[in-house]
């Protein structure tokens, strides 16, 4: 069974999280665009989502769905999102799609983290997948020397034009390889404080409450709370 198939079955499994007639925090990615195709389908009714980044917006809106500024909300029951990683506390790295300051913000409102990944996301240590960390422009080769003395090696991530990915916050992403991540919350804090990091994608202070990992043999649930 292909990956985009496991995608799919997870986000269909989602559905049970969503508090009908309240309102929804929506991730970002290709789980999550499977999620917003199932959530249109099934037409729980919704006051309305707060979405993490211009794409997933365009595809709430597509869906008739109303998206609410986060200003404009005081707590969510639960945000709904995909990972690129998750280990066995639940500790997670996301960026992948370069939405991980909103994605942070949106899971900060939230009561519940609901991760919705395939099973090829499970690691028993963070940092296969390189980190991705927002930041100011400016700071991006301080910064990327900071991370060599870890022993990570960073790159700014590219387009397809080669020129710097810029974020929907004007800012730019360092994509760090070579990390091994044994201590999520205490590496998150300590790379959170330099100057010049808008956000980090460890999600370990934010962890998942819930994963829903699809396997060729169905969803298994974890829980973490
Ligand atoms: O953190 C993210 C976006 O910034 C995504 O949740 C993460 O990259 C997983 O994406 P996908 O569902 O496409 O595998």
């Amino acid at each position: 069974m292909d990956q985009d198939t496991l995608k799919a079955r997870v986000a269909q499994a989602a559905l049970e999280y969503v508090p009908a007639h309240g309102i929804l925090g929506v991730g970002t990615g290709s789980t999550v665009n499977h999620f917003i195709a199932a959530l249109a389908q099934a037409a729980i009714p919704l006051q309305g989502a707060v979405s993490s980044s211009e794409a997933s917006t365009a595809l709430l809106r597509q869906a008739g769905i109303a998206v609410l500024e986060a200003s404009a909300v005081e707590r969510l029951q639960c945000y709904i999102d995909g990972a690129d990683e998750i280990d066995p506390q639940g500790c997670m790295i996301k960026g992948g799609g370069a939405a991980l300051t909103r994605e942070k913000i949106v899971a900060d409102l939230a009561e519940r983290f609901i991760c919705i990944a395939d099973a090829s996301k499970q690691v028993p240590v963070l940092g296969r997948f390189p980190l991705p960390v927002e930041v100011v422009p400016m700071a991006s080769t301080q910064l990327a020397r900071r991370f060599a003395a870890l022993g990570g090696q960073a790159s700014l991530r590219l387009r397809a034009d080669g020129q710097p990915l810029v974020t929907d916050n004007g800012m730019h992403i360092l994509d760090v390889r070579g990390l091994q991540i044994h201590q999520p919350l205490a590496l998150e804090q300590e790379i959170s404080a330099w100057p010049g990091v808008v956000t980090v994608g460890i999600f370990a202070r934010h962890k998942a409450s819930i994963c829903l990992l699809g396997a060729a043999d169905g969803v298994q649930t974890l829980r973490f709370d």
